[in-house]
Order: C-alpha cells, then sequence, then structure tokens
C-alpha cells in the first residue's frame, strides 16, 4: 500500500465562480481518512497551500490573462510543496481547487522525473492559450502552459522549460475543445479520447491503450482528474458542467485499473466547488473515486 502525502490546494482565481477554495476541505469532509484508514494506507495529511484568493479580479492588459501574477505565485508555492512530498517518499495525493493549480502540481512531480507521462481526465482539453481562450480563465489553459506555451510567468514556474512532451499527454473524456484548443491539439498531435469514443471504443480498451502508449516512454505518469469528466448528474458541484459525460461506473472501473498498472506517480481531483454542490455529493464521490484509485474493491 502506498505511503500518501495529501495536499489541498485551494484556489479559485483561474476561474469566475466562488466556493472552489472549498474542495479541498469538503474532500476531507466527505470521509477521506476513512477510505485511507480502511486501504490501511499509510498518510500524513500537509494541509492546504496558503493562498490569497484576491476578492477583485486583476486583467493583464497585454495578454488578457486573469490574475496572472496571483495565479503564478500560488503556483510554486504548490509545485514546491508537491516536490517536497515526494522528496519525503509519499504518493502526492492534491485536491483541488481549480485546474490552474496542475500548472504548480505538474512542475512540482516533473522535477522528479526525466520524462514524466499524464493523463488528464476532463471534459475539457484545458489547452487555450492567452491567444485562444474565449474568457481568459487560467484553468483552462494549465495543460497548454505544462507544454510549454503561454505566458512565461506561468511556464517558468521552478524551471524555465516545457514540463511534459506532446506525445506524454493522453487527454480521456472530453467533449467541450474550444476552435482555438482545437487547432493547438491537432498542431501538437494530442492523443485526445474524447466522450464518444469512450462510448465506442469503450474505457477499459481505452485505458489499457493509454497505459501501454504511456509505460514505453514514460518513468512516471501522473494523473489529472477534473471532476467535470463525469457527468452533471452525478456531479453537480463544479464549476464548468457539461452534459453527456462520463458515467461513476466506467470512472471507478479506469481508476482500478489505474491502480492495477502501479503505474501511477501522482495524482489530483480538481473542480470540487461545494457551494455548487447539493449535500456534498460532488466531494462524496470524489472520495469514492479516490478510494477506487488507491486499491479499494467491491468485492
Ligand atoms: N478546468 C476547467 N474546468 N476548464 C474549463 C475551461 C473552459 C473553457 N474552455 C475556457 O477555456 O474558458
Ligand atoms: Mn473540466
Ligand atoms: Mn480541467
Amino acid at each position: 500500500m502506498k505511503n500518501v502525502g495529501i495536499l489541498g490546494v485551494p484556489i479559485t482565481i483561474g476561474q469566475p465562480n466562488k466556493g472552489v477554495d472549498l474542495g479541498p476541505d469538503a474532500i476531507r469532509h466527505a470521509g477521506l481518512y476513512t477510505v485511507l484508514q480502511n486501504l490501511k494506507a499509510v498518510y500524513q495529511d500537509y494541509g492546504n497551500v496558503q493562498i490569497e484568493n484576491k476578492e477583485s479580479q486583476t486583467t493583464d492588459h497585454v495578454s488578457n490573462l486573469k490574475n496572472l501574477d496571483e495565479i503564478a505565485s500560488a503556483n510554486e508555492l504548490a509545485a514546491n510543496k508537491v516536490s517536497e512530498i515526494i522528496e519525503d517518499g509519499q504518493f502526492p495525493l492534491i485536491l483541488g481547487g481549480d485546474h490552474s493549480m496542475a500548472i504548480g502540481t505538474i512542475a512540482g512531480v516533473q522535477k522528479h522525473y526525466n520524462n514524466l507521462g499524464v493523463i488528464w481526465y476532463d471534459a475539457h482539453a484545458d489547452f487555450n492559450t492567452e491567444e485562444t481562450s474565449p474568457s481568459g480563465n487560467i484553468h483552462g489553459m494549465s495543460l497548454a502552459v505544462n507544454l510549454g506555451m503561454g505566458h512565461e510567468k506561468l511556464t517558468s514556474i521552478l524551471q524555465n522549460n516545457p514540463k511534459i512532451k506532446p506525445e506524454n499527454v493522453i487527454i480521456i473524456g472530453a467533449r467541450s475543445i474550444d476552435s482555438g484548443e482545437r487547432e493547438l491539439i491537432k498542431e501538437k498531435g494530442i492523443k485526445v479520447y474524447t466522450a464518444h469514443e469512450v462510448e465506442q471504443q469503450g474505457i477499459e480498451s481505452i485505458i489499457k491503450e493509454t497505459l501501454n502508449d504511456l509505460s514505453t516512454r514514460t518513468d512516471g505518469i501522473h494523473l489529472s482528474f477534473d471532476v467535470d469528466s463525469l457527468d452533471p448528474i452525478y456531479v453537480p458541484g463544479t464549476g464548468t458542467p457539461v452534459e453527456g459525460g462520463l458515467s461513476i461506473r466506467e470512472s471507478h472501473y479506469a481508476l482500478r485499473l489505474l491502480n492495477e498498472s502501479e503505474k501511477i506517480v501522482s495524482a489530483e481531483f480538481v473542480e470540487v466547488n461545494p457551494l455548487l454542490d447539493v449535500k456534498n455529493q460532488t466531494a462524496e464521490r470524489t472520495v469514492e473515486l479516490i478510494g477506487s484509485l488507491l486499491g479499494e474493491r467491491y468485492i
């Protein structure tokens, strides 16, 4: 069983909805420790990264990016914390927070790998740059930033270099991709399994293909799990829900296959927003999904 280091990244300024900063604590309250105890996991909670989510929004005049400086410094903090958890010999289990946090989390993990792979499980591709973004919201840009595209204040977290190679990224569950993102995805040759492909090919085959593909090239795989990958009927508590999402059953199965592969070296669960939720069910489902990733079984 893994030795787990829990870290909350309560960032909200990468998008416009209030409340996603409460995500990490809602996940803890939904029974995270109990699940870990039942799995006989050794764990340590590193608490939350101290982030100042300013009420008033700043927009960079040149790039049109919202809250650029604040997001850059929050991600620097998150990156250092994640790196520290790995240095302590633990598996980083990171709780969000809006998806702009993946800029820092992946920078922190990447420090310890020569060739990191990333599975981006999401309704969105988060592959915008300031040129293509329809919103200026940085949570829609974090994957592109990880590949070295975007504002230098974001691409230079920890080191001024691309953190992952395009061939080492696989997106699963996408069904809302902006036209500019689509062009960039094609240009970079990123592998995407859309929600339609999950329907047609099946999640088992997709996860196995993903693992085969990434295992040959990478020395570790980070899972970036945006809860809006799931259909909003299961997870109402998220800021950018998209209909036609993945089912809870196939997502548990996906996570079980990832667990069995023993290739996942770190994971984050993001975009849980308790203020948009109904009876904390989004946080509760997130805890159950974390259980599957860490080895919980039906029988
Ligand atoms: N991590 C997320 N939920 N991202 C949603 C992004 C939505 C849209 N594509 C944008 O860039 O604004
Ligand atoms: Mn998303
Ligand atoms: Mn996302």
